[in-house]
């Protein structure tokens, strides 16, 4: 059975649920902060806690692949566990890949995450577009034709990403923007909500992006750990946006391992995104 499009199922998922994407990152200070273990079975541990606490809670729920791919078969076994479990609590799964490569190599990284069946099939992935937007065609497809989602880099969080993305090139607008435009042409005229979104951190400045014709979904990481507060994101991406995901995630994994102070958290930062 076809499933509904990514972009109607995701504004379903925010209205009911509200818009923050919470992080699953068992990054091995956290581990440690967690008395944990720093092997599989302190990442099993802290992972399955997290998702039990949080994914019915969210919209959405972005396990963050390299923690998970640091302990090889093992984590992904878990990452395995953690997409399943996310579906069971009736949250989305974006699961943060960054996948970019020729455009052959990428059909094959399509099969692994956006495909019915796969092991590792998740709602939507995040993809880097810096081997050339068209490199991505099979991964937009896949997503678009079965229900899917991808979330392409356009200008990331980190502050080494001004110099390659901020770069003007000769159409006149910055590499970034490029980016933005291309997504924004793939969703035209799709409702409610096109199904290929793009990155775009909440640490950036005002007035980077133009994204008043983007039709589809903002994935704004940097808020919280890295930085920015809800007030930046209001200031960045305003009321006209109709599909910002607030990503946030040591910001509310240092408050574990107690099942309760997570959930705590999670609602403390919905509850500032919504007001
Ligand atoms: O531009 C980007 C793209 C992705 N990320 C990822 O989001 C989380 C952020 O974690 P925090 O602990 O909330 O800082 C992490 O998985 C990054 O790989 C990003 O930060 N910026």
């Amino acid at each position: 059975m076809i499933m509904e499009r990514f972009g109607a199922r995701l504004s379903k998922a925010i209205a009911a649920r509200g818009s923050l994407c919470a992080g699953v990152d068992p990054h091995p200070g956290l581990l440690r902060a967690w008395d944990l273990p720093e092997d599989a079975t302190g990442l099993e541990r802290f992972a399955l806690t997290a998702t039990e606490a949080i994914a019915e809670h969210v919209a959405i729920l972005k396990p963050q692949s390299a923690f998970f791919e640091t302990y090889g078969s093992k984590g992904i076994a878990v990452l395995e566990r953690v997409v399943e479990l996310a579906r069971e609590a009736g949250a989305l799964v974006l699961l943060d890949v960054k996948r970019g490569d020729i455009g052959s190599t990428m059909a094959a990284y399509t099969a692994a995450y956006l495909a019915d069946g796969a092991p590792l099939a998740a709602d939507a992935i995040t993809v880097s577009p810096y081997l050339g937007f068209g490199s991505l065609e099979a991964a937009l497809t896949a997503a678009e034709t079965s229900g899917r989602g991808v979330f392409v880099l356009a200008r990331t969080s980190n502050p080494e990403s001004a110099g390659l993305q901020g770069t003007v090139t000769a159409a006149g607008r910055t590499v970034a923007q490029e980016i933005v435009d291309a997504v924004a042409e793939r969703n035209a005229g799709t409702a409610p909500l096109g199904d290929i979104g793009v990155v775009a951190g909440a640490t950036i400045g005002r007035g980077e992006l133009d994204l008043n014709r983007l039709n589809g979904p903002i994935l704004a990481p940097g808020f919280g750990a890295q930085g920015a507060t809800a007030a930046d994101l209001r200031a960045l991406f305003g009321a006209g946006s109709p599909a910002v995901l607030a990503a946030s995630s040591r910001d509310i994994l240092r408050h574990g391992p107690s099942p309760s102070a997570l959930r705590e958290a999670v609602f403390r930062v919905r509850d500032s995104l919504r007001d």
